[in-house]
């Protein structure tokens, strides 16, 4: 294994601060304190609930409890590891493309659709599965590379720590919506398998100025709620919330805004689920990544994120609460969430996504 000086593309600590330009917008976003919504602050409850309404997408300060302590040593800690797995030869990191309907394993750069003329990202990732990280070797379902092999203790601590997080804001919305808390912990056991995993994403630096390139094209996230670590910029919001699913462009007049990343803090979005058992009520925030700006890009963007998702087997439907507006699906048999994840995974452009 290659010693620590040997890994030179993650190094946060040399990274330039993020442009103070008018010319690179960014977004103003609500800032939570973890503490707070473990403390059970009804002030910060509501600020949360505020947040998920409106845009979908809040600071989440890490500082104090285990958890948030976990993701914030541990984010860059996996990021290492991605480094190392990001080195290997093409061919293979090709060996753990995704399979079964499941979006586990490697997504070469260009393998996704970012616009109707068929132009591709230039991001590569690696997708580790929650489930097979938490349970003894024997039991896994797929292979994965040594060096993931080697962190997996690393890996069952962050994927713990971050699905806490997810499920404790789950929570303050479901008591907001006047939800039963239990409709949203039994759709997301952490032992029942689910498409929950651990992204580590590379882009690129970038090649030019006027950066044409997309590293992760216009997307709203699937799953319930997402925890997200980033280092440079790169991450932009659509001004406009909507909450319509699925399209790759906006359909709402707007501008893309940049998102600031705030060191010690987690990007915490919502997914299309939220949006689903809430009957529109929550809010998926529509995303994407471009280059770093400014000095910034001429680093390669690494983050790392985790996607709480439902449980494959549970069904995908408006829940019942006071808050929540009656929809037509609340009593029929509604899809799984394994599938639909997938036709989300489909609609997107994702052509490195299999059904075998
Ligand atoms: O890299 C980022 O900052 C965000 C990545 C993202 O939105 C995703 O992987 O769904
Ligand atoms: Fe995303």
């Amino acid at each position: 294994m290659p010693h620590r000086e040997e890994l030179t593309e993650f190094t946060p600590e040399q990274y330039p601060p993020f442009p103070d330009s008018p010319e690179f917008s960014s977004v103003q976003l609500e800032t939570i304190s973890l503490q707070k919504l473990i403390d059970h602050d009804t002030t910060e409850e509501d600020r949360v609930f505020e947040a998920c309404k409106g845009r979908g997408f809040f600071y989440l300060d890490l500082a104090g409890p285990e958890s948030g302590e976990t993701i914030l040593k541990g984010a860059g800690e996996i990021a290492q590891v991605g480094e190392r797995f990001m080195a290997l030869p093409t061919d293979e990191k090709m060996r753990f493309t995704p399979k079964n309907k499941e979006l586990f394993g490697y997504k070469m750069s260009g393998a996704t659709k970012v616009d109707a003329d068929g132009n591709r990202d230039n991001a590569e990732f690696f997708n580790i599965s929650k489930n097979d990280m938490i349970i003894p070797n024997d039991k896994m379902l797929r292979p994965w590379p040594q060096n993931v092999m080697d962190a997996k203790p690393l890996f069952a601590r962050y994927s713990k720590s971050a699905h806490s997080i997810g499920m404790l804001v789950m929570d303050v919305l479901a008591r907001q919506l006047g939800i039963d808390p239990e409709e949203i912990t039994s759709r997301h056991k952490i032992e029942e398998h689910a498409g929950d995993h651990v992204r580590i994403t590379r882009g690129p630096p970038r090649k030019t100025i006027e950066m044409p390139e997309i590293q992760t094209p216009s997307h709203t996230d699937f799953g319930t709620i997402t925890v997200l670590m980033n280092w440079l910029g790169g991450l932009q919001v659509w001004s406009e919330s909507s909450r319509k699913l699925g399209a790759l462009e906006p359909d709402v007049p707007g501008e893309w805004l940049w998102v600031k990343p705030k060191r010690g803090h987690a990007i915490i979005n919502l997914g299309d689920a939220a949006v689903k058992f809430t009957n529109g009520v929550l809010c998926s925030g529509r995303h994407r990544v471009i280059p770093s700006p400014a000095e910034q890009g001429k680093w390669p963007r690494y983050s790392i994120v985790y996607f709480v998702r439902p449980v494959d087997h549970c069904k995908l439907k408006t829940l019942k609460g006071k808050g929540v507006p009656p929809a037509d699906d609340m009593d029929e048999e509604a899809v799984e969430a394994k599938e639909w994840i997938y036709h989300q995974a489909k609609g997107l452009g994702s052509t490195n996504i299999d059904d075998k």
